[in-house]
């Protein structure tokens, strides 16, 4: 079962839903997204237990996109369980994104939310970019293939990954080689770039506190990594496997070039800590709009349909 079928048959707004990370905590902000235009709900990522995640100030909004070190706060994974019946009554999927802080934990984790009802698919993130001594799993390939042989063993509800943004072609080569030996439902492509570093002239000085002002990057400028990312693993993997694209996300237009990669459902984390839930509604009408306008009547008619210059 990949992610299309999950997520597919649904209106158009439902290719198009929250990334995990921005208003997705607390059941209040779940709610939030379940009551808007998402066509799905993802969780934050969570861990075993309860965090606080690093001091504050940890996000900060600038012009073109934000940067962030959250440091992996959330209620825990139980809780994320527990609002599945919850999340059931917004008639849409509902995904919960798991960051465990080690293999083991990313098992137990995995273990206790497979098979359970309401819960649509699991996103296992392996590209947290802003645990303080933690290096991504995505960076490494041979991790990678053993936390996934690991999680493999135990579950049976759709899981898929999201992965970290990836710069070198062989990288991506590296990577889908080790996806393509696991029955994973779907690629999210991308998570923030890692590490980047924003100051205010004014103070001359860093505006986040944590990891002395580095952070994961999103907005923008990180759209063109991302279609690249989308576009690759689209190319690399088999059709059955669903890509998500996130990253730059603020248009309609925005959209379609995700879709024009192979892009099958999108999500949007930066526009939509900045505008709220209203975005989905204002940026599906954007892609209809566009659609319209080119005369595609659904998805399908242009994804992956990227032309190169013969
Ligand atoms: O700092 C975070 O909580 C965080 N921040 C990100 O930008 N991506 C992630 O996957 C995570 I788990």
């Amino acid at each position: 079962t990949s992610l299309a079928t999950v997520v597919a048959g649904c209106p158009l707004s439902s290719c198009l839903y929250n990334a995990s990370g921005p208003l997705c905590t607390t059941a209040a902000e779940l709610d939030a997204v379940g009551s808007s235009e998402a066509g799905a709900i993802l969780s934050k990522s969570a861990t075993l237990e309860k965090r606080q995640g690093n001091p504050s100030p940890r996000y900060f909004e600038t012009t073109w996109g934000s940067i962030n070190s959250m440091g992996l706060p959330n209620e825990g994974y139980r809780y994320y369980l527990d609002y599945a019946k919850r999340a059931a009554t917004f008639n849409k999927p509902y995904f919960i994104s798991v960051s465990g802080l080690g293999f083991e934990d990313n098992v137990a984790i995995i273990r206790a939310l497979s098979g359970q009802e309401h819960v649509s698919a699991i996103e296992l993130n392996l590209s947290c970019p802003n645990v303080p001594g933690k290096p991504q799993t995505g960076y490494d390939f041979e991790q990678s293939r053993v936390l996934l042989e690991m999680i493999f063993e135990h579950v049976t509800t759709p899981l898929g990954v999201k992965l970290p943004p990836y710069f070198d072609l062989p990288h991506f080569e590296m990577m889908a080689a080790v996806l393509r030996d696991f029955p994973i439902a779907f690629v999210t492509c991308i998570n923030s770039i890692g590490n980047g570093l924003v100051i205010d002239t004014d103070q001359e000085s860093v505006v986040i506190k944590p990891k002395s002002g580095f952070g994961g990057i999103g907005g923008d400028f990180i759209k063109p990594t991302a279609l690249a990312n989308v576009r690759k693993f689209y190319t690399l993997l088999d059709k059955d496997v669903a890509i998500i694209g996130c990253g730059g996300i603020k248009s309609g237009m925005d959209v379609f070039e995700h879709i024009l990669c192979g892009a099958s459902a999108v999500q949007v984390g930066t526009q939509l800590m900045r505008e709220g839930v209203g975005c989905f509604a204002r940026i599906a009408a954007e892609l209809r709009e566009i659609m319209g306008g080119k005369g595609y009547r659904d998805i399908d008619s242009f994804k992956g349909k990227l032309k190169t210059l013969e």
